[in-house]
């Protein structure tokens, strides 16, 4: 497989369809994170490309170290603070997704956070 691409042609990696790839991925479309607790090699750090959210080479997100720890920081904050549970009457997460530059949920996340009964 290759391709030629022209000098000075812009090109748009589209990480979200790779990432739903059916010929990189089982079931592509289900949450499942024990595909990552499975293959243990895959890393999100530009190295395996059917799996690049912060992209990859030259260009790669620079910001990768620090966003990691911030992100995995305030997550940790959260779960540790407090516990989690969906609203009263509602059933199931709606996590319907909104299109843009970048994927984000298309309705607010609405959750019940409570301290925890330690
Ligand atoms: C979860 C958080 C983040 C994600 C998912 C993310 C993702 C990305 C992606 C996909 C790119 C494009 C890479 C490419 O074209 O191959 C990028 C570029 C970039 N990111 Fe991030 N990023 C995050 C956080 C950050 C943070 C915290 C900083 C700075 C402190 C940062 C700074 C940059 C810069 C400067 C570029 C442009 C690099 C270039 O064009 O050479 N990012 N990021």
């Amino acid at each position: 497989m290759g391709f030629h691409i022209a000098a000075r042609t812009q090109v748009i990696i589209i990480a979200w369809a790779i990432a739903r790839g059916p010929m990189q991925w089982e079931n592509p479309e289900e949450f499942n994170r024990e595909r990552f607790f499975e293959n243990t090699t895959l890393d999100f750090r530009g190295f395996n490309f059917e799996y690049i959210p912060f992209g990859a080479g030259r260009r790669g997100c620079p910001g990768i170290t620090f966003a990691m720890a911030v992100n995995e920081f305030a997550l940790a904050k959260l779960m540790h603070n407090f516990d989690f549970a969906l609203p009263i009457g509602v059933k199931e997460w709606d996590m319907t997704e909104a299109i843009g530059s970048t994927v984000h949920k298309k309705n607010a996340l609405l959750v019940v956070a409570t301290p925890p009964s330690r």
